[in-house]
């Protein structure tokens, strides 16, 4: 991030932009609203055009039509077909083209070219890559191999997630992408990192004095970090039979939150110092020192079937374009340690897993108990504070501490100040992908995650995987529509402690609001 630059203002500067994979699920469902949204908020300069690549035939009428349709269904936008719809579209174009085709990138080249004149482009170039990961490689030596990285301005590259399957693979897709693209032209997306309570973390951290004192294993008991989901998997069976929760949620989403929250201030926003703090964080994590110790730290479970809201819900096993004796992971929950100065013994508790009752990303931070309770004998035990970090579907900060209780001559209650952000902001909140682009386009790296904090998470993240391959961690089952198995309760009461109620269910507790 440049300093001292209000960023929410800038520009992007003229590019085109690449989508390969332009017929796939991601760009109609998050990449064409995300452009339009930009768009339409004046963050795209009007010297811009993107073209969109994949195998199928489109016509550039047919292709705008896709486009127009994905609008009028996933962007926080919508445009009637008039004049200036028919001025934006304009921008569009589509190329089919099968990436291990050489001679498509060589009319590509051309295509460009004529379209950089059209709309005055400066020769920038941003390639969006929401293909398969097997596809990242080939698509970067045809780039430059067709003379597509020859323009006059900047190329970057764009990649999404799965970054490899392990540290072996996730290391030879680097150096495929790294023979054609330099580190600093690579965004790796994680979307979370675009998330605008994630963004928050950082802001609320280090721009407020009362946190910063505290935020340390002498006043933290615990954090839990939840990213629960209601859905299964969807169409997407075959990948995720393949990957399991560990590998989708946890290497990227899970662990970037982890850095979020338990990072070092950085001396300078700047891209490259909040990286390298976030990569300190990783390389602090204790690895697990055996397949007995991931058996006793990680639990990992499997939706069989259940019920959620009356309707009945398969089991993992009877999804689309899944084994029906998979042992894939639907759920995770593990206790993790940052062995370092901050966070020596505080234990870090993340969960995540497809199928549970809400659909929420959460972070709770549970402050250490009173060393003495003045108030002893009283009706109510003192309970501890806690801050809630809500990023998804709710998005605040929500922070329990404990009051007199009005009118009672010394009862203790807690009692809850609660900055309901998504109440105020609500659904004009900037989606994650199109903030991500944003940044992209203008080069700011800051949320994007570097090759070393990959390589670290995965290096943390293999040893799971070994044991669990070795069958050192047994697979549990949960009824869909749960909390997971009960294994994950077991985890936190083994250190004296319990799951916090997520998505607004932690009112509940708050005793004299209740009665
Ligand atoms: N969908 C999502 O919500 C998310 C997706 N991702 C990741 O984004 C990437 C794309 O996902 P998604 O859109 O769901 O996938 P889809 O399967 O829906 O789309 C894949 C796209 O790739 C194109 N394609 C496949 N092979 C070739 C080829 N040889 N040459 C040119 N184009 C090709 C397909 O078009 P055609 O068949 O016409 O060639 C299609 O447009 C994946 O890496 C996925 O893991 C990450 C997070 C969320
Ligand atoms: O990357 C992924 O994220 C989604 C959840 O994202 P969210 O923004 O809706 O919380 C998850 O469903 C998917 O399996 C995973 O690949």
């Amino acid at each position: 991030m440049a300093e001292n630059q209000n960023l929410d203002t800038l520009k992007t500067p003229g590019a085109v932009f690449f989508i390969f994979g332009a017929t796939g699920d991601l760009a109609r469902r998050k990449l064409f609203p995300a452009i339009y949204s930009l768009y339409r908020e004046g963050k795209l300069d009007e010297d811009f055009a993107v073209i969109g690549v994949a195998r199928r035939p489109r016509t550039q009428e047919e292709f705008r039509e896709d486009v127009y349709r994905s609008i009028q269904e996933f962007c926080r936008y919508s445009s009637e077909q008039d004049s200036e719809w028919h001025a934006f579209a304009q921008h569009f174009e589509y190329k089919s083209l099968d990436i291990n085709n050489i001679d498509g990138f060589r009319e590509l080249r051309e295509q460009t070219e004529q379209l950089e004149t059209k709309f005055n482009i400066p020769g920038n170039r941003l390639f969006y890559l929401a293909l398969a990961p097997e596809l990242f490689g080939s698509v970067s030596f045809n780039l430059m191999k067709g003379g597509m990285l020859d323009g006059e301005g900047w190329n970057r590259l764009v990649i999404e997630k799965p970054f490899g399957y392990d540290l072996e693979s996730a290391a030879k897709l680097n150096e495929e992408i790294r023979k054609v693209f330099k580190e600093e032209e690579i965004y790796r997306i994680d979307h979370y990192l675009g998330k605008e309570m994630v963004q928050n973390i950082e802001v609320m951290r280090f721009a407020n004095a009362f946190f910063e004192p505290l935020w340390n294993n002498k006043h933290i008991a615990n954090i839990q970090i939840t990213l629960g989901e209601t859905v299964g998997v969807e169409e997407r069976g075959g990948y995720y039979d393949h990957a399991g929760a560990l590998r989708d949620m946890g290497q990227n989403h899970m662990l970037q939150l982890l850095t979020m929250i338990a990072m070092e201030p950085p001396s300078r926003l700047l891209a490259e110092d909040i990286r390298d703090e976030k990569v300190k964080v990783l390389r602090s994590l204790r690895p697990y020192a055996s397949h007995e110790e991931v058996k006793n730290n990680v639990v990992r479970g499997q939706y069989t079937h259940g019920s959620a809201g009356g309707k009945d819900l398969p089991a993992y096993r009877e999804e689309d374009k899944v084994n029906s004796e998979s042992n894939t992971e639907t759920y995770f929950a593990a206790r993790v340690f940052v062995d370092n100065f901050r966070w020596a013994g505080v234990p870090f508790y993340i969960r995540t897993g497809k199928r549970l009752p809400v659909k929420t990303t959460e972070v709770v931070v549970e402050f250490k108990r009173m060393p003495t309770n003045v108030y002893l004998g009283q009706k109510h035990s003192l309970e501890p504070n806690l801050l809630v970090i809500r990023v998804n579907p709710m998005e605040g900060i929500y922070v329990k501490i404990n009051a007199k209780k009005p009118g009672s001559e010394s009862e203790i209650a807690p009692v809850a100040m609660d900055f309901c952000q998504s109440c105020i902001v609500g659904i004009n909140s900037p989606e994650a992908y199109e903030r991500l682009l944003h940044d992209a386009a203008r080069g700011d790296s800051t949320y994007f995650t570097r090759w070393d904090e990959v390589a670290s998470a995965w290096s943390f993240v293999d040893r799971i995987a070994n044991a669990w391959r070795e069958n050192q961690g047994e697979l549990e089952s949960y009824p869909a529509g749960s909390w997971g198995p009960k294994r994950a309760d077991e985890l936190l009461e083994e250190d004296g402690f319990h799951w916090w109620p997520v998505n607004g269910q932690l009112e509940d507790n708050v005793v004299w609001l209740k009665n």
